[in-house]
C-alpha cells in the first residue's frame, strides 16, 4: 500500500484534480484542507505520510508557515504554486521541501515528483536514524557522507539525539574536549535544519578582543565611536534566517553574557549607535570545552544564560573513551590524506594500529588527524611501520597483551568461531545464522563488514 497524502489547497477544482491523480496511482488521500489551520487540525487527527501544500492559502498562515511545522513533526511535504517571487522561493527553499511543483502540472510530473520525494524522505539521515531496524546497516554510510566516522555506542547515541534536534529551532549546546568534533557537529546540525540554505556564521568567542565583541556580534553605525568610519553589520545580522555558532562560549565575558541573554529572550539586536533595535531570526548553536556548570558555580558564567543556551545538550565523548572508533578514523584519514597529495593508499601495521588504539589522545580526533597527515607525508613505502607518539604524553597503563578487546574484535572472533563449528554453513538448519539468531542477510553483511574471509575458517593448528 502506498502512502497517505493530505492535500492543502484552497481551490477546489485543483484539489479535486490532484486527488484523482493520487488515487489513480494507488495513493490514499487522507483529506483536503483549504487552509493551513485546517491542515494542522486534520494532521492532529490522522497523520499523513506526505503533504502537498499550496504556498498561497486563505487564512493567516501561509503554506510556508505550515511547512515549518511539518518539518518539526518530521512529515514530508511538497509545494505547489502557480507563481513565486525570488523571496518566496528563498523562503520555501529554507524549509527544505521534498519537491516543488509549478502549476499547471501534468499527471506524470506530479507522480515523478512524489516518487523522488518518497525516496529522499526514506533515505534522509534523519529517517535512517529514526528507524532502528535499518540503523545498523545504513547509518554508517550515511554519516560517512557527512564526514562523521565512528561506530561506538557513545557516538551513535549523540548522533541519535542530533537527528532529533537538528530540524527544529531549538538552541543546542555542544560540550566536549578540544578536538572531539564540536564544530563538525554544529555544521551537521545546520545542514540538517530547515535553515541550511541560509548562512551558518561561526564566531570563536575566545579569539575576539573584549572591547570589540559587542560591535563584532551586533554591528555598529558609522560614527558610533571613534574609529567607526563605516557602518558594520554584525555576526547576528549576517546569520539572519540561518544559524550562529558561538564556539568557546565559556570565554564570553559576563557583561556580554547579559547582552546575549537579551538577544536570546527578545530575539532583537541593537547595532551600537543605532536609534532602534531590530528583530533577528537566528538559531543559536554554542559549544564549549569547559564545564559550564562549574563555571556557573564559581560565578564566572551566568546561570540564566546557561539555561538559555543549554536547551538541548549534546556531548561528544573524548577519543580515549571510544577507542573502538580509532581504527576506522585511522583508515579514513589515511585515505583522505593520500588522496589529497595524490599518492597510492598507504596502510599501517597491526603493531602501529595497536599503539594508536592504546594512546590516550589528549588532543582527540584533531591530534589523530594531524599525526596521520604527518605520517603519510613521511612514509616512503606502502605501509607505515612506525609512528612516533608525543613523548611527554603517557600511554594508557595497560600492557599490550592485556589490552581490552574492542566490541568489534569480540564480535569478529565470535562469528569466526561459530562459522568454524558450522563448517562455513551460513543459512539453513544448523547454519551460523540460526545459531547466532541473526537473519542471513545481516550475518552476511557483518561478515563482509568485519572482513572475515574463508581462510580464517580453517581450524587453527
Ligand atoms: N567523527 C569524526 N569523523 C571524522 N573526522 C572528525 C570527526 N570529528 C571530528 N573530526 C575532525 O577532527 C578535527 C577537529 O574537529 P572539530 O574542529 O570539529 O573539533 P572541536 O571539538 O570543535 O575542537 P575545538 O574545541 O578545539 O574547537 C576536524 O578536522 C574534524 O573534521
Amino acid at each position: 500500500m502506498k502512502e497517505k497524502i493530505l492535500i492543502v489547497e484552497d481551490i477546489f477544482i485543483e484539489a479535486n484534480n490532484l486527488q484523482m491523480i493520487m488515487e489513480r496511482a494507488g495513493y490514499t488521500v487522507s483529506g483536503i484542507a483549504a487552509s493551513a489551520e485546517m491542515a494542522l487540525q486534520m494532521i492532529g487527527q490522522n497523520r499523513p505520510d506526505f503533504v502537498l501544500i499550496d504556498i498561497y492559502l486563505k487564512g493567516k498562515l501561509t503554506g510556508i508557515d505550515l511547512a515549518k511545522q511539518l518539518r518539526q513533526q518530521h512529515i514530508a511535504f511538497i509545494y505547489l504554486s502557480a507563481y513565486s517571487t525570488k523571496q518566496i522561493l528563498d523562503e520555501a527553499k529554507a524549509t527544505f521541501p521534498y519537491g516543488f511543483l509549478v502549476k499547471p502540472f501534468r499527471e506524470r510530473e506530479v507522480l515523478i515528483t512524489l516518487e523522488i520525494a518518497r525516496y529522499l524522505h526514506a533515505n534522509s539521515l534523519e529517517a535512517v536514524m529514526r528507524n532502528r531496524d535499518t540503523k545498523e546497516r545504513e547509518i554508517q554510510p550515511m554519516l560517512r557522507r557527512y564526514g562523521i566516522i565512528g561506530e561506538s555506542q557513545r557516538l551513535q547515541q549523540t548522533m541519535q539525539h542530533l537527528s532529533v534536534v537538528a530540524p527544529s529551532d531549538t538552541s543546542v549546546l555542544i560540550t566536549g574536549e578540544s578536538g572531539t568534533g564540536k564544530e563538525k557537529i554544529a555544521d551537521l546540525i545546520h545542514r540538517l535544519s530547515g535553515r541550511a540554505s541560509k548562512p551558518l556564521i561561526k564566531v570563536n568567542c575566545a579569539a575576539m578582543p573584549a572591547e570589540l565583541i559587542e560591535s563584532l556580534l551586533f554591528g555598529h553605525e558609522k560614527g558610533a565611536f571613534s574609529g567607526a568610519l563605516e557602518r558594520h553589520i554584525g555576526k547576528f545580522e549576517q546569520a539572519s534566517g540561518g544559524s550562529i555558532f558561538l564556539d568557546e562560549i565559556g570565554e564570553m565575558p559576563v557583561d556580554m553574557q547579559v547582552k546575549l541573554l537579551r538577544v536570546l529572550q527578545e530575539k532583537e539586536i541593537e547595532r551600537i549607535g543605532a536609534m532602534h533595535s531590530q528583530k533577528v531570526d537566528v538559531r543559536i548553536i554554542s559549544a564549549t570545552s569547559r564545564n559550564l556548570e562549574k563555571e556557573v558555580a564559581d560565578g564566572r558564567f551566568r546561570m540564566d544564560f546557561y539555561y538559555r543556551l543549554n536547551v538541548f545538550p549534546l556531548h561528544l565523548p573524548p577519543l580515549r573513551e571510544r577507542r573502538e572508533d580509532i581504527p576506522a578514523l585511522v583508515d579514513y584519514f589515511l585515505e583522505m590524506h593520500c588522496r589529497n597529495i595524490g599518492r597510492p593508499l598507504v596502510t599501517v601495521t597491526r603493531r602501529v594500529m595497536d599503539s594508536l588504539i592504546l594512546y590516550s589522545w589528549p588532543g582527540n580526533i584533531r591530534e589523530l588527524e594531524h599525526l596521520i597527515e604527518r605520517s603519510v607525508l613521511l612514509c616512503e613505502g606502502p605501509v607505515i611501520t612506525q609512528i612516533t607518539l608525543p613523548e611527554k604524553i603517557e600511554y594508557v597503563p595497560v600492557a599490550q597483551e592485556e589490552r581490552v578487546k574492542t566490541m568489534q574484535e569480540n564480535e569478529r572472533e565470535h562469528i569466526i568461531d561459530v562459522l568454524r563449528r558450522c563448517r562455513g554453513k551460513i543459512f539453513g538448519k544448523g547454519g551460523a545464522a540460526e545459531l547466532l539468531s541473526m537473519n542471513v542477510s545481516t550475518l552476511n553483511y557483518r561478515i563482509r563488514k568485519l572482513g572475515i574471509n574463508k581462510d580464517e575458517l580453517r581450524m587453527p593448528g
